[in-house]
């Protein structure tokens, strides 16, 4: 055992027996605690574990540590490491992106619907993400047939107006509209879907959600989240933030392109992908180019100055072609 802790250290224990032993203080005193059992490993960082379960390499720590050299978060490079096979060096690329080899998120089985979410398309597109029923009409108006109302701090009757207002206009155009936030008072207004943050999972009936019929969205920061994500057989997973963003505080830097396109490699054929956080005009082409099928934008919609012009070029940026040789 250490005889003193630093901040960043990472202490490693083997068997749960040395975990039961351990000093309480250095659960507080370190950036966290890893303990390696046969068939898991758990991290605790502060009050949050981290449980991960399946088959490992021998070199998985050298792994780890490589991983969080790259900058992973401790759990993201834990999954990445778990993930890790020698084999992989013979490869022109060995960065993880099998998801077989992945491991299992310990602990999620009870959270989980026993009905599917009703799907959605692989391609959702151009995803405004607004604040109220005006901006979501407005964007109807426009043609834009994704969309979602993500209405903060309004009083239960305002909200429910809100929901109610934009669900039928939604309608109305034949569109897909996700609710963020308020599933329940999605249910209750029949919305297209819902979108939720890691969490809400905890608190959210998924059950309740599934057996309504609404289509599901998870918000994702990194790979923990994007296996927490996929176990719930959502109906899209959203991937952020890619850029920095000023519409919200995010907890996490932003993730980039590179990371992006490695996230879109593990799970671009299992579940439909929207990528979130920054994303403008000027940057779509190389989004896309990751080839997630959706970008989600508020900022680059709410404070456009032409409206119609964002919206036109947008559109455009996902069918570049469409309408050549009219
Ligand atoms: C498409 C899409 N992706 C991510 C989010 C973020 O959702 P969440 O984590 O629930 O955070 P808030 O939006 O509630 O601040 C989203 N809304 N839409
Ligand atoms: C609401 C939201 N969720 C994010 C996530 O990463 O989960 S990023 C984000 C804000 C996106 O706004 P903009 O397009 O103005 O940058
Ligand atoms: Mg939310």
């Amino acid at each position: 055992m250490p005889s003193s802790i630093e901040a960043h250290d990472l202490i490693i224990l083997y068997s749960t027996t040395d975990a039961a032993q351990a000093e309480s203080s250095y659960f507080s005193a370190a950036a966290g605690v890893l303990t390696v059992a046969d068939k898991t490993i758990s991290l605790q960082c502060g009050d949050k574990i981290y449980s991960l379960a399946g088959a490992r390499s021998n070199d998985w720590l050298a792994a780890f540590a490589a991983f969080l050299d790259c900058n992973f978060m401790p759990h993201d490079a834990l999954v990445l490491a778990h993930a890790w096979r020698t084999d992989n060096l013979a490869a022109n690329d060995a960065w993880p992106v099998d998801y077989d080899s992945f491991p299992r998120v310990v602990g999620l089985d009870h959270l989980r619907s026993n009905t599917p979410f009703a799907p959605c398309p692989w391609q959702l597109g151009l995803y405004p993400v607004v604040p109220n029923a005006d901006w979501v009409e407005r964007l109807l108006d426009l043609g834009v047939t994704t969309l979602q109302l993500r209405a903060k701090n309004l009083e239960h009757a305002m909200l429910q107006a809100e929901i109610k207002r934009a669900v039928q206009a939604a309608r109305q155009h034949n569109a897909q509209l996700f609710i963020n936030d308020h599933w329940q008072l999605a249910i209750e207004a029949n919305a297209y879907g819902v979108h939720l943050g890691q969490e809400d999972l905890c608190t959210a009936n998924l059950q309740t959600i599934a057996n309504a019929g609404l289509r599901l969205g998870l918000s994702t920061h990194g790979y923990y989240e994007m296996l927490v994500a996929y176990h719930f057989q959502p109906s899209y997973i959203a991937i952020g933030a890619v850029f920095p963003t000023t519409t919200k505080v995010m907890p996490t830097t932003p993730q980039g392109l590179s990371r992006l396109a490695r996230y879109v490699q593990l799970l671009k054929e299992k579940v439909p992908l929207v990528a979130i956080g920054g994303i403008d005009h000027a940057v779509l082409a190389d989004v896309l180019a990751t080839g997630v099928g959706s970008a989600a934008v508020v900022r680059a919609v709410t404070e456009a100055s032409d409206l119609r012009e964002a919206v036109v070029a947008l559109q455009q940026g996902f069918a570049p072609n469409a309408g050549l040789g009219k």
